[in-house]
């Protein structure tokens, strides 16, 4: 840890009562084309958890965590909703901070995933005189750390499954569905966060010693006409039924904690599809506050300095409906 005198954690943000819902949505879709159908459809999933997203206190949770395995301050600041990272920046600079790790709640590559992230980070900056260095930590998806937080919780799932069912439930690992040309841009060759979402769950299912699972997609947004990663978790389970699996684990492995994309669309929306079809079917728990996950961010601050990204990887997608 030689050399960071901070650590900030980045993350998306989320409201935390009922009237920051429409205005929090407004911030995460500015210029991205979402029908106001499918907005007015999110929000209704926010309100119906008492208009309070679980990441904030997810990300304080974290935080507490992380106090004890660091010696140096922790701050804290968001994408889309208060606090906001440049907000934090600005304190970050008023307490003397110099050069900054940059914890971002994304495992892997992608515009969403990694560059937005980057793009928040000097965005910050930028509104902020004499601003910090601030150096993001680099992807974690194939960290033994991450990898065995998400094991201990899918072994958890199985656990919760009838006995009987144990032995042979599919393991199905979700990520947050992207847009296919996003798909095919992230990273510095492209298809980064697939293969890495692949790359993943295959180190998870080998650390449960099984080799057979799957990877599908979840939270769909985006206009209709335009293609996205597919097929979505809930076609997935009528796929799966109409093969006569009989059980499943879902393990958001895209995901670091158990925010609205999990306990909405899977705990409310697949859990019914999953009903619907006689299926047993139980969710594991995402890294959250895994002692090995959290252990893991104080190793990436260990390691000698990530290189930068290319300035061509996980280009942003092409801006719609904002007048440019
Ligand atoms: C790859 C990815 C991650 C994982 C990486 C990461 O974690 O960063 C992620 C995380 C999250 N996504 C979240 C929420 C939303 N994402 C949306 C929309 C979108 N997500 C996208 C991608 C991703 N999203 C994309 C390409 C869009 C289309 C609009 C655009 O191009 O940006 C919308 C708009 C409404 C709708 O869903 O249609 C909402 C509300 C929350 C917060 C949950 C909470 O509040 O607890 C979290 C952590
Ligand atoms: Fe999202």
């Amino acid at each position: 840890m030689a050399s960071y005198d901070a650590l900030v954690v980045v993350s998306f943000g989320g409201p935390e009562k009922p009237a920051d819902v429409m205005p929090f949505l407004e911030n995460v879709v500015r210029g991205r084309g979402v029908p106001r159908e499918r907005l007015l459809e999110v929000e209704a999933h926010y309100q119906r958890f008492g208009g309070v997203s679980p990441i904030n206190q997810q990300c304080r949770d974290l935080i507490e965590a992380l106090r004890p395995e660091l010696d140096v301050p922790i701050y804290w600041g968001n994408r889309n909703w208060h606090p906001f990272l440049e907000d934090t920046v600005r304190q970050m600079a008023a307490d003397g901070v110099r050069r900054a790790a940059a914890f971002a709640t994304s495992a892997y590559a992608g515009y969403s995933s990694c560059r937005q992230y980057l793009e928040d980070i000097e965005r910050a900056r930028a509104g902020v005189e004499g601003a910090p260095r601030i150096v993001k930590l680099r992807h974690f998806y194939d960290h033994p750390g991450f990898v065995a937080a998400v094991a201990d919780h899918a072994r958890d799932a199985l656990s919760r499954l009838p006995e009987e069912h144990r032995r042979d439930a599919r393991l199905v690992f979700t990520a947050h569905s992207i847009p296919l040309s996003m798909a095919a841009s992230a990273g510095p060759a492209g298809g980064a966060y697939e293969a890495q979402l692949h790359k993943a769950s295959s180190l998870v299912a080998a650390a449960l010693g099984r080799g057979e699972h799957d990877l599908v997609w979840q939270s769909r947004s985006g206009p209709p006409q335009v293609p996205w990663l597919e097929p979505d978790v809930c076609d997935h389970l009528d796929h799966l039924a109409k093969e006569g699996v009989r059980a499943a684990v879902l393990i958001p492995v895209g995901f670091v904690s158990d925010h609205m994309e999990v306990v909405y669309d899977l705990d409310v929306e697949a859990a019914q599809r999953a009903e619907e079809l006689g299926m047993h079917v139980t969710r594991a728990k995402s890294a959250g506050t895994h002692p090995r996950f959290v252990r893991m961010v104080r190793e990436l601050m260990e390691e000698p300095e990530p290189a930068p990204c290319a300035a061509t990887c996980c280009p942003p997608p092409a801006r719609r409906g904002a007048g440019g």
